[in-house]
């Protein structure tokens, strides 16, 4: 290190001592403030009914002692907030004085005697009286210099307008325990020595924030106001996920008076993932979005009478049964169902379904149809039809309910309610005795009071007998939605209109699954959106913006579906065509691929970058896959990524050699990738005793660093230190291309494939020099 370097180096960290002090300074008087805050909520609770005035004699009573109640609940509910900000900022200044900036920049604004100086750390931080900044929060404005440019000249955008300038000085720190541990000034190029080092890093079993390395072109997905759907198309790798994750942590920072984490929802891949980022957003001083998978969405959304398959099981179809029968067809029906056709498809079924055809169920009492499925069909269709079908679903929802009183009233009177009566409880009795006191019911007369107890006694043993009907006409389950969906394709077999190959048989089978209460998972979105149509669906108002990740796996259809959903959210759609595994068993078109960008706010970000893996595995995995000469690796290296080729069945002793070897290497997490559930299974029951394994399956919330046994489609959106492929050659039609390129992209520093036959025939392009056969 120069002299100049050290005297940077020195000047650096005293100001590093200065402000870590600044920040304990602020600490402790926080900490003695929220002392006094957190005694007044605990005295607070603790004398909550002390303060209330209860006096419940006189109406006037009431309304002040609910009056008083409001305002002790709001009191304490106002400090309880004060408390949580307190806490939080505490937390953030905690992070704050282990690690308080990650940058710098010195910008001479056009107009201005001197430059400014830029500390970027991950929140603001301001000194003793509040009139500088010592560190600026990375997500404010003048912020962005240090993603978007090198040293020279520079503009960044405000509120006012833009600002112009000059940036004289970029540098990066590593600064650890108030110790700085590295310090990068970068020169006209943009530097990476810090990317290299966070990159040689060993993978996690949860991701990390890139706060202090976001690219160029990341921060335009970042701080992206503009556009209202904004599609990302990215290469493995890219930082699609790390970038949303910032994204969010910006939306909350630039909208910090309006929106809250709980009006943001990601839709995630799997249960596993939402664990593997969940550390990202609290580690950036931000509490976690809502999140969920599609899947569980479609579970709520349909209910416990169908079992219906997830796209997990779905592919384990796709994977296994290619010699069935049914496999042909069905690829089919999954390739139409997931297309805007069908979805036109059932558009016209429901205004078909406006004048005729709609299905009802009957409604039964004590195995007595008391409202019969065409009585409730001649009622709907009596009604005026300019009304929307769920408009009228909720006429028809109202008359029922008053049948039903009705029903109640005339029921009481019958022989079965007098038995029963005569079988209820104390407890019963005891209620129906309050109640008619309350109402002040009684006579002097013991005979009529008796009377009235009778009547009260069997009115309430007829409204808990008619109860479960009541809420299933609340719920407008009166409407038979299986045999509706059904018809569909019943209706369909015989359609002249849909020129599609096999499609009597896609109908048969269809119905058939339906029969027996099960949904296929290329139907369950259809099923979703016709049961949307006829019942009508409130949007959910509170989200304001949704984030799809891996949103190659979704179809149009399906996209549609959520867009219709949440039709005042924004969007941002992130994934990669040459993961989309799903579509890619089935050539199914996918809302990445397929999306006509129409409108004027739709937005579409490419990066092509990637970062994951090295440059050896990238230039392998590149040559996997069409196209791929246009994925740029960083520069990065380490090993080639290796071959074993095997004799006949592979043995277990070779794979665990070969993670022996990964783990003296220094690699912590290693996954041995199967291509499917059984196959992990095997391995997993095979080795578990020879080593300390995970396996990883569908169900799977959370999964700790370590050796872990993982189907193939599970793994996406995670990486490893060192991927063992277990099988290489089983990997062999086209339609799993994509399936091998994404398991091959989850290695960040070791890719080691075996292949018990050939080497995989997906591997024709790749040339030999990308690779090591090991002898
Ligand atoms: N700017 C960056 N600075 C530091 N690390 C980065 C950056 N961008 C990406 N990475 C790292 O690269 C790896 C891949 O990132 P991420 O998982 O977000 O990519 P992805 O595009 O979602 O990948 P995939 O589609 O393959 O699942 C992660 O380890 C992430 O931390």
């Amino acid at each position: 290190m120069s002299d100049l370097q050290n005297k940077d180096l020195q000047f650096e960290q005293e100001r590093v001592n200065f402000v870590i002090k600044e920040i304990e300074r602020k600490k402790q008087k926080l900490q003695k403030n929220t002392g006094g805050v957190s005694s007044d909520v605990l005295e607070l609770r603790k004398t909550f009914w002390e303060d209330v005035t209860v006096n419940m004699d006189e109406p006037d009573d009431v309304i002040e002692t609910a009056a008083s109640i409001k305002q002790q609940a709001e009191l304490l509910s106002e400090r309880e907030r004060t408390y949580k900000q307190m806490d939080k900022q505490i937390r953030i200044l905690e992070r704050l004085k282990f690690s308080p900036y990650f940058g710098r920049i010195d910008f001479f604004e056009k107009g201005e005697a001197n430059a400014d100086h830029v500390y970027l750390g991950i929140a603001s931080f301001m000194d003793e009286h509040d009139e500088n900044f010592l560190i600026y929060d990375w997500r404010a404005p003048i912020s962005s210099l240090y993603y978007d440019f090198a040293p020279g000249p520079a503009v960044y955008n405000t509120l006012e307008g833009q600002i112009e300038g000059d940036m004289e000085l970029k540098r990066q720190f590593i600064i650890r325990a108030s110790e700085i541990k590295a310090m990068f000034d970068t020169g006209v190029t943009i530097g990476d020595e810090m990317l290299q080092e966070v990159l040689g890093n060993n993978a996690n079993a949860q991701m990390k924030s890139i706060v202090a390395t976001i690219q160029r072109e990341q921060n335009q997905i970042i701080r992206n106001e503009r556009s209202k759907l904004l599609i990302v198309q990215g290469v493995a790798g890219s930082g699609k996920t790390s970038a949303a994750l910032q994204r969010v942590a910006y939306l909350l920072y630039r909208h910090r008076d309006t929106l809250k984490s709980e009006n943001i929802m990601l839709f995630s891949p799997n249960p596993l993932f939402n664990s593997y980022v969940s550390t990202v957003l609290p580690e950036l001083g931000e509490e976690n979005m809502e999140q969920a998978t599609f899947m569980e969405y479609l579970n709520h959304r349909i209910g416990k009478k169908f079992d219906v398959e997830d796209p997990f099981d779905q592919m384990e179809f796709l994977l296994n049964q290619e010699d069935n029968q049914d496999y042909h067809t069905r690829v089919k029906g999954i390739r139409y169902k997931a297309s805007l056709a069908f979805k036109d498809i059932i558009d016209q079924y429901e205004k078909d379904l406006s004048s005729k055809g709609l299905l009802f169920k009957d409604l039964v009492f004590r195995g007595e149809i008391i409202i019969s499925n065409e009585a409730i069909s001649d009622y709907f269709y009596s009604l005026d039809s300019s009304f929307a079908i769920p408009n009228r679903m909720e006429m028809v929802k109202d008359w029922l309910l008053r049948e039903l009183k009705r029903r109640v009233r005339q029921e009481r009177s019958k022989s079965w309610v007098e038995e029963e009566v005569q079988f209820l409880e104390k407890e019963d009795y005891q209620e129906v005795y309050q109640e008619l006191q309350d109402k002040n019911r009684y006579s002097d007369n013991s005979f009529d009071d008796f009377e009235q107890e009778q009547k009260f006694l069997a009115e309430r043993v007829v409204k808990v007998k008619f109860k479960p009907l009541f809420s299933r006409v609340k719920r407008l389950n009166f409407i038979d939605m299986q045999t509706l969906y059904s018809q569909l394709f019943k209706k369909g077999a015989n359609d002249t209109e849909i020129l599609l190959d096999d499609w009597t048989q896609i109908c048969l089978q269809t119905v058939d699954r339906l029969e027996n209460d099960n949904i296929a998972y290329e139907d369950a979105t259809p099923f979703v959106y016709l049961q949307d149509l006829i019942k009508g669906r409130k949007s959910s108002s509170g989200i304001r913006h949704i984030f799809i990740d891996e949103a190659q796996d979704y179809t149009p259809f399906q996209f549609a579906f959520i867009q219709r959903l949440f039709p005042y959210s924004k969007m941002t759609l992130l994934g990669d065509y040459n993961q989309a595994i799903f579509s890619g068993a089935t050539e199914s078109p996918t809302v990445i691929t397929d999306y006509q960008e129409k409108e004027e706010d739709v937005e579409k970000i490419i990066l092509t970058k990637t970062y994951r893996s090295t440059k050896e595995i990238v230039d392998f995995t590149r040559s996997l896959v069409e196209g791929g000469e246009a994925i740029e690796p960083f520069n990065r290296h380490g090993r080639k990524p290796t071959i074993k080729m095997t004799q006949s069945n592979l043995s277990n002793g070779l794979i665990q050699e070969k993670i022996n070897e990964f783990l003296q290497e220094g690699h912590r997490t290693i996954a041995v990738i199967c291509r499917t559930a059984a196959e992990s299974k095997r391995v997993y029951a095979a080795l578990k005793n020879e080593l300390p394994l995970h396996l990883i399956e569908k169900s799977t919330i959370a999964y700790e660093k370590g050796i872990l046994v993982i189907p193939s489609y599970l793994a996406k959106g995670i990486e490893f230190d060192g991927v063992i492929l277990y099988d290489s050659s089983q990997y062999v039609n086209e339609s799993e291309r994509k399936l091998f390129y994404t398991v091959c992209t989850r290695a960040m520093h070791r890719l080691h494939l075996f292949a018990t036959k050939d080497i995989s025939p997906l591997m024709k392009n790749v040339s030999e020099t990308l690779y090591e056969i090991e002898s």
